[in-house]
């Protein structure tokens, strides 16, 4: 494709010389005959630094801030090249799927967008998710290793899906991924907002920042005339409204306070829960096949934006029935040989914690023994309110390792132990580093009528150790290390 006709179909002005364009690359080892470089700043590298080398592998236009040195190739500058950089690649990446949504929050992403997924395909729809899990079909998951890659990728990914006949794609936008201009180009139907809690503190400066850069999803990325779908129950949802609002976008409003989705009553069930909705103006009960409160919020989130988008409520709300468990979201991996159910979730921030723990505790008898850890390189702040959610919410908590990466662990559990210092000196909180051996000991020590509750790395199939050139990814499985360990240890 000419890069005339890009910067055309971009918007952009361009004064040649022309040329043809092959491609779109962020890093330079992959810069091929006629790809356009984007050259960003970023935490580790300074991607200027590898512009010569793009050139000299032949690339044709460098995107990159006014002051960098271009010589050889035509220079785009933008004082915000990365988002100069998504313009310019949208219209390269044809066809993509018909109808897209995006889904930011700090909690529920993942979830969120694989319910919508599902729901789509039961109406019929050829459709995909993509995020954390990576890319799902109804044929098949295929990892990508971030939850958003680069927008190169994730336009080329959809790019394949619409090639492979998929018209409707759910995707996550994380802040990481608005920030950096990540996933956004083409058109996107509608936004979600779930909801906002302490994470990213180290990428981030303050909250405010981090819901921010979340509502670049309304102020910028949704395009005009789209939707917003909100979780109304949150303390930011106000101001993501507000947002929606300003931008002029379809406000849908989802939770106790919505008035898309009104939640009238909720009431835990064995293996589910009977959820009450209003949705214009006639009352329903819905049977929904997960347990808590979050996958109840997700559940209406996604079913909200099928609504949004078109979708048909009868159908809508009767496929909600035959919603499946996310993998690694409150997955009940195992059952102990004295009957104590082990859950596998992805809560890894203080509040996913909270609320992880509050949807197992209707189904304790017994106890609710929790493991789980912080991930090292991540914000520490987190690390001892998760602690303190933990001996707030469980009854025993055992402190090990998640993905240290660079950070010694023992310290990183010295910091999740600050925040549950009463807890203890009990004696009901205990350190057990090597992961396995926590969960071991965890099963073990669940009787009859107690839960185990395994958070923090959910689907996650690796544990990261070390980082830069000694990192390391040890193979591990939270769900079948408690399958394991459930089969090989008895309770007490
Ligand atoms: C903090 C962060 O988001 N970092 C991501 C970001 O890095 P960066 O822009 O700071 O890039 P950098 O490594 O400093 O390099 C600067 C530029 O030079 C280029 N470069 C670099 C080296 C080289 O030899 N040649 C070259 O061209 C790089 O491609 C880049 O464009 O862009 C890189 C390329 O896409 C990502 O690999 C990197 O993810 C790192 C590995 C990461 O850990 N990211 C996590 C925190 C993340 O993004 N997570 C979110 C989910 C969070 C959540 O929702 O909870 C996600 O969306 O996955
Ligand atoms: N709506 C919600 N409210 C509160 N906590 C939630 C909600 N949804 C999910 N969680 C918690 O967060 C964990 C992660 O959920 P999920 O993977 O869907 O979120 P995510 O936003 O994609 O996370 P990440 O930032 O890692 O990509 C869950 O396992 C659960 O503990
Ligand atoms: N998307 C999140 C995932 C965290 C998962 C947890 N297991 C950890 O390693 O901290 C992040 O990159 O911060
Ligand atoms: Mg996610």
């Amino acid at each position: 494709m000419k890069l005339s006709t890009l910067c055309a179909a971009a918007g952009i002005s361009f004064d040649g010389p022309d040329a043809n364009v092959t491609g779109f690359a962020i890093d330079h080892r992959k810069v091929a005959p006629g790809t356009v470089f984007g050259a960003f700043r970023g935490a580790r590298f300074n991607g200027e630094d590898f512009i010569a080398a793009a050139i000299e592998a032949g690339a044709v236009a460098v995107v990159a801030v006014p002051e960098a040195t271009v010589n050889g190739a035509l220079h785009f500058a933008d004082a915000e090249p990365r988002r100069l950089f998504a313009q310019l690649a949208a219209p390269f990446f044809t066809p993509v799927p018909e109808t897209l949504v995006a889904v930011t929050g700090t909690n529920g992403k993942t979830s969120t967008v694989e319910l919508t997924r599902q729901l789509w395909r039961m109406a019929g729809h050829r459709a995909a998710s993509i995020g954390t899990l990576g890319i799902t079909t109804s044929d098949e998951s295929v990892s990508t290793g971030l939850t958003t890659p680069d927008i190169a990728t994730f336009l080329a990914n959809l790019t394949g899906l619409a090639r492979e006949g998929v018209t409707h794609v759910a995707y996550e936008a994380s802040s990481h991924g608005l920030s950096q201009y990540r996933i956004e180009g083409p058109r996107v139907a509608a936004g979600a907002f779930t909801n906002l809690s302490r994470d990213h503190l180290d990428y981030h400066a303050t909250m405010e920042d981090y819901f921010a850069a979340k509502m670049r999803l309304f102020d910028e990325v949704v395009s005009d005339g789209g939707a917003a779908v909100i979780w109304a129950d949150d303390t930011w949802s106000g101001k993501a409204i507000a947002h929606a609002r300003s931008r002029g976008l379809k406000l849908f409003t989802v939770g106790e306070k919505g008035e898309g989705i009104k939640l009238l009553g909720r009431t835990p069930g064995g293996l589910g829960q009977k959820l009450e909705i209003e949705h214009a103006g006639k009352t329903r009960t819905i049977d929904l096949p997960l347990i808590g409160a979050y996958q109840a919020a997700n559940a209406l989130v996604a079913a909200g934006l099928l609504l949004a988008t078109g979708g048909d409520a009868d159908a809508t709300f009767d496929a909600m029935k035959r919603l499946v468990t996310v993998r690694g979201r409150l997955e009940r991996a195992a059952i102990s040989s004295v009957g104590a159910p082990i859950y596998v979730d992805y809560a890894h921030t203080p509040d996913a914690l909270e609320a992880a723990i509050a949807a197992l505790r209707p189904h304790v008898a017994g106890r609710l023994i929790v493991v789980f850890g912080a991930g090292g390189d991540r914000d520490r702040g987190k690390r001892p309110e998760m602690g303190r959610m933990a001996s707030e919410g469980a009854d025993i908590a055992i402190i090990t390792d998640d993905n240290p990466r660079g950070e010694d662990p023992a310290a990183i559990r010295t910091m999740v132990l600050d925040g549950m210092t009463a807890m203890a000196a009990e004696g009901w909180a205990r350190e057990v580093g090597d992961r396995r051996e926590a969960i071991g000991a965890a099963i073990a020590e669940a009787g009859e009528g107690d839960i185990v509750l395994i958070a923090g790395k959910g689907h996650e199939q690796g544990q990261i150790i070390g980082s830069g050139d000694n990192v390391r990814v040890l193979p591990f499985d939270d769900v079948t290390v408690a399958r394991e360990m459930a089969g090989t240890l008895g309770g007490k």
